[in-house]
């Protein structure tokens, strides 16, 4: 991002987040009301914990921005140091939750009942809501990865260790089949074409060709490299195990056969919102606002023009990240998808969901060079929403089936 604003310190939150984050107050808002609940408000879990989980999830993207904040927040709250060795020295309780940290960051549409019954179940085992509000953290923290990634924090951010070994970031180019495609606009026409099409009025669906509208923009989600970075940085190395664990492509998995996710069947609205609430306090209100603010924002505008109705293309954004994670709307039509995003674009939004960490300032700035400075950072916080939402209704449907 082309300018990060510094020097400005808030009593909780992260200073170059918010920062960032003020291009859009009525957001930053209900971010920092939710982030200093989960932190610093009234809750089950310790506030040691809280930090600890925030780094165990910052690790599974490698983001040492956010693990060296919470690393020093944790012990400016008295936690243990010997906790700081790695993830071998903390209590068992924690350790139990590391593969349900593992699974939801990178592959939520696997986690099933069981997981949520191995932590809830037996010694050192997690109370209902204890496990809410580890919930809540985790996918916070997931997010948040994202978001300080696609604004290019992390890298902002001197180190508080010097870097000694070797630390690789390969850079993996995500690719998007049917490039042939003539609908696909072409990344150097501008937003031009694109304020046009959001003008045009959709041709009604059937239910059928929606799904396969559907069908067709999962299809095209294929990955060239999904392999793992081969160096570790020294702040991250003592809290992540299993580091090559990442998302899979609907190519390399079969939606079909592991579980798939109709957003009807459970939605945040109906479901989740509900549930959470019954887990750990009103969190859902919070969670809800932010979610909605989200989802709702607008300046109609567009790289500068004025009087646009933005609502196609921020929806397809948001449906694009629900279809990546193989969660299909059946209430949207992803034709929009096909016409609004452009391949650089949905590299870029996969990239920063999926693998933050290997996300660099070129692809970010073509994929966003049209946009204006605020509205990348729009369009990043989308990104951090669509995904919190979505794994935390995955984590929540199967905390649901664990209950029935
Ligand atoms: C992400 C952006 C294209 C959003 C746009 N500036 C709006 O006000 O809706």
């Amino acid at each position: 991002m082309d300018h990060v604003i510094s020097n400005a310190n808030t009593v909780y939150g992260l200073d170059h987040v918010t920062n960032i984050m003020k291009f859009h107050s009525t957001y930053l808002e209900t971010f920092l009301s939710l982030q200093e609940f989960i932190i610093y408000g009234e809750g089950p879990l310790p506030i040691q914990y809280r930090h600890y989980i925030a780094i165990m999830a910052a690790g599974r993207h490698k983001c040492t921005y956010l693990i060296n904040f919470h690393k020093k927040q944790f012990l400016e709250h008295n936690g243990d140091p010997s906790w700081l060795i790695g993830l071998t020295h903390v209590p068992r309780k924690l350790r139990n939750l590391y593969e349900i940290n593992k699974i939801l960051a990178h592959r939520p549409w696997l986690v099933t009942k069981e997981d949520i019954k191995k932590v809830v179940k037996g010694p050192n085992s997690w109370s209902m809501s204890d496990l809410g509000h580890a919930i809540i953290l985790l996918v916070h923290f997931h997010s948040l990865c994202s978001f300080v990634y696609a604004c290019n924090l992390n890298d902002e951010i001197p180190r508080a260790v010097k870097v000694t070994g070797v630390y690789f970031r390969r850079r993996s180019k995500p690719c998007l089949r049917g490039y042939a495609d003539e609908s696909v606009i072409s990344d150097d026409e501008g937003l031009e074409p694109i304020v046009e099409r959001m003008k045009k009025l959709s041709e009604p669906a059937t239910e059928q060709e929606r799904i396969q509208r559907y069908e067709l923009v999962q299809s095209q989600l294929c990955d060239s490299d999904t392999s793992a970075d081969n160096g570790l940085d020294p702040d991250v190395k003592p809290f992540i195990e299993d580091s090559g664990y990442s998302y899979l492509d609907c190519s390399r998995r079969q939606f079909a056969q592991q579980s798939s996710f109709i957003l009807q069947e459970f939605s945040w609205d109906h479901h989740g919102y509900s549930l959470i609430n019954r887990l750990f306090n009103d969190i859902g209100l919070l969670l809800d606002k932010k979610f909605k603010t989200a989802y709702n924002m607008t300046y109609y505008t567009m790289g500068g023009r004025p009087h646009i109705d933005t609502s196609r293309f921020r929806r397809a954004i948001w449906n694009y990240i629900y279809c990546i994670y193989g969660m299909r709307n059946d209430d949207y039509d992803y034709e929009d998808v096909t016409q609004l995003l452009r391949s650089q674009l949905r590299v870029f939004v996969k990239t920063a969901t999926c693998y933050p960490e290997r996300l660099n300032k070129t692809t970010t700035e073509n994929a966003l060079k049209h946009f204006d400075l605020s509205e990348k950072i729009h369009i990043n916080l989308m990104i951090m929403e669509a995904r919190m939402q979505a794994e935390l209704l995955f984590a929540l449907r199967a905390v649901m089936n664990y209950m029935l």
